[in-house]
């Protein structure tokens, strides 16, 4: 097999910049700057980089990014006090709430009280729902990298078997959801899926969002399949064997370097795109 096309998330993300930094200009123009609600509950390192990244991510862009870390012991109800004070804070556009939460803590709650119109990460039910018909303003920010991935780079996905393995709630479902409103015929892996590589073998497009280092082997590969890798494990290394899917595959995301990049860019479309709403 012929060298694959590596699926530059560094190059994606960058020409998606380019775009919103006119529009955050025009939004300036109108007096508006956009503005992320970043909330880490917790002192977990990895989640704090990755917060740190966002926040760094808007500063470069002129968006304003409002940074709330909460203790590891905060309860539901504190949790939901904070939110409910971003929803109807009018300088405030988008919030994140920073996921895995401490174990205390009910995710789900927090999700939902995040208000539709500030979910620029795609966490609540509706947005979830929105996102399964295909109206969603919002989808959640991995999965809109992985399509937004496959658009840059014009591969087809009308017709194609994707294999997802991984069926979280802000990334394996709405990404299968995604997939199949886009025509793709879509088949979900899962932690008690007997015999995954029978799935990956038959896909065209593989989806990677596990949360297990290199979990995906080479010779589960379809000669030509496409692969994206959403896994983002401890030291950088993503949920598929680089090297081994690299010699079959047509076309794959490199970690670091693919998904990840593109996702903090959807984030900050998804921001920009709630002040321009506010306006
Ligand atoms: N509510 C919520 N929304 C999320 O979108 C969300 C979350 N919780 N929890 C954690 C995961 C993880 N995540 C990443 C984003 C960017 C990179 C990224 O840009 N990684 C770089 C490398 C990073 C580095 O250099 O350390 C890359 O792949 O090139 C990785 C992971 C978003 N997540």
């Amino acid at each position: 097999m012929a060298e694959p096309m590596i699926l530059d998330g560094n190059d994606v993300s960058k020409r998606i910049k380019d775009k919103l930094a006119l529009q955050v200009a025009a939004l300036e123009q109108k007096g508006v700057r956009p503005c992320l609600a970043t909330i880490l509950v917790g002192d977990d390192p990895a989640s704090a980089t990755y917060v740190r990244m966002k926040g760094n991510a808007c500063k470069r862009l002129g968006i304003e990014s409002k940074k709330i870390e909460l203790p590891k012991e905060t309860t539901t109800k504190e949790l939901l006090a904070v939110i409910r004070e971003l929803n109807n804070d009018s300088s405030v556009h988008g919030i994140l709430l920073q996921h895995p939460v401490p174990s205390q803590i009910d995710e789900r709650a927090a999700f939902d009280e995040i208000a539709i119109e500030k979910d620029v990460d795609g966490v609540t039910t509706l947005g979830f729902a929105q996102n399964a018909f295909g109206f969603a303003h919002y989808p959640s920010c991995t999965p809109a990298a992985i399509l937004a991935i496959l658009d840059h780079y014009q591969l087809p996905i009308e017709g194609k078997h994707a294999v997802v393995v991984g069926r979280s709630p802000i990334l394996g479902k709405p990404v299968s959801q995604m997939l199949l409103n886009r025509n793709a015929t879509v088949t979900i892996c899962h932690s008690r899926t007997e015999n995954v590589s029978d799935f990956v073998e038959k896909a065209d497009i593989v989806v990677a969002a596990v949360g297990k280092p290199n979990f995906i082997q080479g010779e589960w590969i379809k000669s030509g399949a496409v692969v994206l890798d959403a896994g983002y494990n401890k030291g950088n290394i993503g949920d598929c064997e680089y090297d081994g899917c690299a010699q079959r595959a047509s076309a794959i995301t490199p970690v670091p370097g693919g998904v990840g990049p593109v996702t903090i860019s959807m984030l900050l479309k998804h921001t920009v795109e709630a002040a321009e709403r506010s306006v």
